[in-house]
């Protein structure tokens, strides 16, 4: 992926992980993810069992990994994270399962990019708890069936769509995570202000959240800058105006679009009179992977009412053409003519 503010670092990393939230009155937002989460979570409990197998789709930044983690703390287990293009082999997949003990949450993220053998063995891993391994080959080839301890799949994926039905169909627990609105991120970028130590007034908080395309992980990262433009003015709080000044120097927009966002929505309205155009002309166009534009940037410019998607492709609303300061009635062939 190549958003450089979704992206994140060695160093970012680190910092996403001292600011995790770690139990599920902590997580700030997704009420009805957290609410259903929560009920299962003690009914498994109360059962004595593992917790069904979930999977957590949604743009990225949104908090799965966070979530899986905190699956994992409340379910009162360890939890053990790889991702889909690191089990290549069928053994990687047996040593992480062998590994598990009872209850414990095995984390796959980017689950849709899981090898296609692979996920034929996970099947009968979620369902019966039985690896079943094919060893040796030609005449001599047979099947041995090693034991596994009950565990909990956690799958992330940015693309549901590209899961295969028979691997979806095996998760009890299917969630989608959201934008966030303002007033949650904002309280987001108080929470990490608080953590780390950073005075923050009211109105600075919501000029970051207000910026951070409905996603924490972006709110994180801005307001980490903007300490840095606070700290160099001597400032011990960061105000709306200090924030405003270091968005606009990241190239933060009003809305929060970022510069791949404007690209689009320019590509779209002057290269193609406002739309449709197909995905793949569009990634050419702007010099993106299409997989990116779909899973990255066009769930955004839809949700904010930017860009619309039809059968005959993508098409930039009214909204965008006011927005980029377009008269719509100007382009000769758009569609609100
Ligand atoms: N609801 C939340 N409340 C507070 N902080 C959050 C919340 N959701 C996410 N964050 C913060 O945002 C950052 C990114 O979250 P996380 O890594 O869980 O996202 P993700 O959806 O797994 O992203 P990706 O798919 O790119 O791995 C983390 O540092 C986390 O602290």
């Amino acid at each position: 992926m190549q958003n450089p503010l979704l992206d994140a670092s060695d160093n970012d990393q680190e910092f996403e992980r001292t600011l995790r939230p770690t139990r599920i009155n902590e997580f700030i937002g997704q009420k009805k993810v957290i609410q259903n989460l929560s009920v299962f979570i003690r009914a498994a409990q109360k059962r004595d069992e593992a917790l069904d197998h979930v999977i957590l789709s949604g743009p990225p930044g949104l908090g799965k990994t966070t979530l899986a983690h905190i699956i994992a703390n409340e379910m009162g287990v360890q939890i053990k994270p790889t991702t889909g293009p690191v089990l290549e082999k069928p053994g990687d997949l047996a040593g992480m399962l062998t590994n598990l003990e009872e209850g414990d949450v095995l984390f796959i993220d980017e689950i849709h990019r899981l090898n296609p053998v692979i996920e034929e063995y996970l099947y009968s891993a979620m369902e019966d708890y039985q690896l079943d391994i094919v060893i040796d080959s030609g005449p001599n080839a047979r099947s041995i069936q090693i034991e596994l301890n009950r565990f909990t799949l956690v799958g992330a994926t940015t693309r549901k769509g590209l899961l295969t039905a028979p691997l979806r169909a095996r998760f009890g627990i299917d969630m989608r995570l959201d934008y966030y609105d303002v007033e949650l991120l904002q309280r987001i970028a108080l929470r990490t202000a608080s953590i780390l130590n950073m005075g923050i007034t009211e109105t600075g908080a919501h000029e970051i959240a207000r910026r951070s395309r409905g996603t924490p992980r972006i709110v994180n990262k801005l307001l980490r800058r903007t300490r840095d433009f606070a700290q160099v003015k001597d400032m011990d709080t960061i105000n709306d105006e200090i924030a405003d000044t270091a968005l606009n120097a990241l190239d933060v927009d009003e809305n929060g679009l970022d510069e791949m966002d404007i690209r689009i929505l320019k590509a779209i309205i002057e290269n193609y009179e406002g739309g449709p155009v197909g995905l793949g002309t569009l990634g050419v166009a702007v010099g993106e992977d299409k997989g990116t534009i779909e899973e990255v940037y066009e769930p955004y410019l839809i949700k904010e009412g930017f860009l619309q998607r039809t059968p005959k492709g993508r098409i930039a609303t009214r909204q965008a053409f006011e927005y980029l300061g377009v008269n719509p009635d100007k382009i000769e062939g758009n569609l609100f003519n």
